[in-house]
């Protein structure tokens, strides 16, 4: 029909024919409009097309950044624009034609009520925006980029650690693709008791043992630790504890003492229920031998993903409550070595007899165990410490919530002298020239955390890198490169 007959400005035009989809509710008279309007915005767009590029007051966005965006998420931005500037009517429609889903996305991310389907139209623009919009780290900041973190070969370690689900998985793994794709042989390892490595590089890799990871110029090997498996080995070591015989028998011999105060120290409950850290405190001793190993020397850089917070801290402090908790078991390890020499010299094969040197003999492996424990980890604090070799990564995302975690935590660590220098803020809601009003508020909440680490006497002198909230899921080494890429710059 000729544009004259129907006498309407070409918005009107627009206008009526939406107007008809969303008071119609009828699906084929949808799509009958949908056509109709694209082959219109075909047409008779330019105007509108010309608007959703550039708007009052903001940077022109550039073609190449535009072209990303609708070749990773085919939505018509031009249309949605139009939707976004025309009235809440054509809003309603564009929600009833649900059968596109792009249009909905697209429609989503100028204005709605509710959140987006879908996290971003374009994670390339995504990132590109929020390196645009980072804001200068620190003022008289040293620049702390990933060349200096890939520069030379002696080997380095890089612990992130944060609040549990701010993404320390995704940003250790990525870190450890980074370094791979960057010609180091890399150890990822985690050591956090809920494991989510093997999820992260969608590869098993739980058992304990080293495994290779596919995909990464270098290699790569990645590690979970079982806690529970390695506390296996010390539980083993104190399970005969004796009963009420031996301790008669003990008594017997003078060794009343020696028998309470074995009694006292609980060395079964020590390792059943064991102390805040301690789980963390094996898996790194674990880790720690492997690296003592010839075979691991080619790694040349390590990356732990720790337990959350808590955990890290009570890591920090275990040599001390060790030295605490089983400083006494130390200082009878040779009253129970000569003990259980004097038993046996003395006394025969009776059953009694057997269970008493079998309880002072355990007691002594156990003392062994929990002593190489102890200067394990001695040596963990120390590499924790060391400036030269080791970097704690706070990761946190923009809340205040867990940005309040994360000024304790830094505090934390620098009473213990472990060195920080970098904090990630992960999960950034990109700018976005229009928003939902969803989008819109979060990304005031962001604005108001990121503000909160510029003036948070903890946090503001690291160096800050901000990594954006990506639409995908990030699992699996191309997706882990993709974040890297960005991250770790
Ligand atoms: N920048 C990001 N954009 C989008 N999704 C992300 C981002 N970072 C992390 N995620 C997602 O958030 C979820 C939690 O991430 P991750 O497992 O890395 O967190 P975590 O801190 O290690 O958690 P936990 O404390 O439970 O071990 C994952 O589904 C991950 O894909």
């Amino acid at each position: 029909m000729p544009r004259k007959t129907l006498g309407l400005p070409r918005t009107t035009g627009l206008y009526f024919v939406m107007w008809a989809c969303s008071t119609a509710r009828i699906n084929g008279l949808c799509v009958l409009g949908w056509l109709a309007v694209s082959a219109w915005q075909l047409v008779a767009s330019p105007v509108l097309r010309e608007s959703a590029v550039v708007r009052p007051g903001e940077k022109p966005r550039t073609r190449r950044r535009e072209t990303q965006a609708t070749r990773l998420i085919p939505s018509s931005p031009p249309f949605a624009t139009m939707l976004a500037t025309a009235s809440p009517h054509l809003q309603v429609a564009a929600r009833r034609l649900s059968l596109s889903v792009p249009v909905n996305r697209a429609y989503c991310s100028f204005r709605s009520t509710r959140p987006c389907p879908g996290r971003y139209a374009s994670v390339r623009a995504a990132s590109a925006s929020a390196a645009e919009a980072a804001p200068p780290a620190k003022e008289g900041a040293e620049e702390l980029g990933f060349q200096e973190m890939s520069s030379g070969t002696r080997r380095r370690y890089y612990m992130l650690g944060g609040k549990g689900g701010v993404g320390k998985t995704s940003c250790a793994a990525s870190l450890a693709v980074r370094f791979a794709n960057n010609g180091h042989p890399t150890l990822v390892v985690s050591t956090d008791p809920a494991h989510s490595l093997s999820d992260s590089f969608a590869q098993d890799l739980s058992g304990g043992t080293l495994v290779p990871v596919e995909g990464p110029d270098s290699p790569l090997f990645a590690l979970e630790i079982n806690p529970e498996k390695a506390r296996e080995e010390f539980r083993t070591a104190s399970q005969k504890n004796g009963g009420a015989g031996v301790k008669d028998f003990m008594d017997s011999m003078g060794l009343g003492m020696l028998a309470e105060q074995l009694g006292e120290l609980k060395l079964g409950e020590l390792l059943d229920s064991p102390p805040p850290g301690l789980d963390e405190a094996i898996a790194i001793s674990k880790v720690m031998q492997f690296l003592e190993a010839q075979e691991y020397s080619m790694f040349s850089r390590i990356v732990f993903d720790t337990a959350p917070t808590g955990h890290t801290l009570r890591l920090l402090s275990l040599p001390d409550f060790l030295d605490a908790s089983i400083g006494k078991i130390l200082k009878l390890r040779s009253k129970i070595a000569s003990a259980t020499s004097a038993i046996k010299s003395v006394f025969g094969q009776e059953v009694q007899q057997q269970d008493a040197v079998g309880v002072l003999s355990n007691s002594w492996r156990m003392a062994n165990k929990l002593e190489q424990l102890r200067e394990r980890m001695v040596k963990v604090r120390e590499l924790f410490r060391d400036t030269e070799s080791t970097e704690f990564i706070i990761v946190t995302i923009p809340t205040v919530m867990a940005i309040s975690e994360s000024s304790r935590l830094h505090s934390s660590l620098q009473k213990e002298s472990v060195p920080v220098r970098r904090l990630i803020v992960n999960q950034v809601l990109p700018p976005s020239t229009s928003d939902c009003k969803f989008c819109a508020i979060k990304r005031k909440d962001q604005a108001r955390a990121l503000d909160m680490i510029r003036s948070d006497p903890e946090l503001r002198g690291l160096n800050i890198i901000q990594a954006p909230l990506v639409d995908m899921e990030i699992r699996g080494v191309p997706a882990l490169k993709f974040l890297g890429d960005i991250v770790w710059k």
